[in-house]
């Protein structure tokens, strides 16, 4: 494990923003710590980072205790989402700095701070200043300089989250394909959960101070601990007693052994996507994303009674009350 943390407690007046944290973060690897906003993510990267302290239990990072350590001494590299680069210098010597500021000999910074600016793309704008990079270079710049000390561990704290989509989803891919070559335990925050699925080894979901699930992105789509680790990985909508995910139901046109009677109320095209938005007789309202293709095959109509049932392969967690999923929360847009 690179980075161990036990029973961290962390509160802010009588606030709890973390309780009773217990977390592995494995050697090499890239995982996410995935929230909603408020959750306690930013505030767990920074007990990791040694800018916050925990009230209560120890972080390990590399095999050593670091709770006492100041943030320079724990072997981390950090990146935030508002990189605050120097301004009045080039994106070479914004890189260099953490070399240049530990002495050492020049020609091992030369070296190195080229190295890293080929390992991100930005070996052509060496000499250009920050205020002369793209929103996306700076990050990289950012990342380059976190990487130039060679650290155990890297955190980023929603490193593209000021960024426009499209930049986001490049860099996404970009950081995927860095950490395949650095293989530096990364640690990242994000509140989007495509992000976490697409690019993470592992996913730790963290809700209200505390830790959800942890597991792989399959793990926990296949697998979702509970109702909020569901509904926080996508759309989900509430069958009988149970929360699925619209794409998991079957619509068949008779009545088969655990299918759920339903009249259709609304047909929605969405691109090439179809949503049946269905009524139940006891009043609740499940909705069903078909393909075009689907829908035209069953030539479903507004009115028609039809059965629904969870795929056998469906995910599936109970729904332990009926106020924890007001309909406006699971339905369709
Ligand atoms: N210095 C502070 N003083 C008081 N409350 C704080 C402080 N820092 C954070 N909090 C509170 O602790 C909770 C967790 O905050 P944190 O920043 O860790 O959440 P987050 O999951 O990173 O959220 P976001 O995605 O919005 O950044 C929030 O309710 C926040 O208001």
């Amino acid at each position: 494990m690179s980075i161990v943390v036990r029973g961290v407690n962390r509160w802010f007046g009588t606030f709890p923003a973390l309780t009773d944290i217990d977390l592995d973060v494995p050697a090499g690897g890239l995982t996410a710590l995935l929230g909603p906003s408020g959750g306690g993510k930013s505030t767990l990267l920074r007990i990791i980072a040694g800018l916050d302290h925990p009230d209560t239990g120890t972080i390990e990072i590399a095999g050593r205790d670091a709770t006492a350590l100041p943030p320079q001494r724990r072997s981390v590299g950090f990146v935030f989402q508002h990189y605050a680069a120097f301004k009045h210098l080039s994106t070479r010597r914004n890189v260099a700095f953490g070399l240049e500021i530990r002495r050492r000999p020049k020609d091992e910074v030369r070296k190195r701070v080229d190295e890293l600016l080929e390992l991100v793309h930005l070996e052509q704008l060496a000499d250009r200043l920050p205020s002369e990079l793209s929103g996306g270079q700076r990050q990289r710049m950012a990342l380059a300089r976190a990487l130039a000390v060679q650290p155990e561990v890297l955190l980023l704290d929603e490193p593209f989250g000021a960024l426009d989509a499209q930049v986001r989803k490049e860099l996404r891919d970009w950081l995927r394909r860095l950490h395949d070559e650095v293989h530096v335990t990364t640690l990242f925050v994000t509140h989007d959960q495509e992000e976490a699925l697409e690019v993470a080894d592992t996913i730790v979901v963290i809700n209200q101070g505390r830790i959800e699930q942890v597991g792989s992105p399959a793990e926990l789509y296949d697998r979702p601990a509970n109702e909020f680790v569901m509904q926080f990985l996508g759309p989900t909508t509430r069958l009988g007693g149970r929360l699925v995910r619209p794409h998991d139901i079957e619509i068949v046109e008779d009545d088969r052994p655990g299918a759920l009677p339903v009249t259709v109320t609304r047909l929605l095209r969405v691109g090439y996507e179809v949503r049946a938005e269905t009524r139940a007789e006891d009043g609740s309202t499940p909705w069903v994303q078909l393909t075009r293709g689907q829908a035209d095959g069953l030539g479903l109509t507004e009115g028609q009674r039809v059965w629904l049932r969870p795929h056998a392969s469906a995910a599936a967690v109970p729904v332990s009350s009926p106020a924890l999923v007001p309909s406006s929360a699971s339905g369709p847009a």
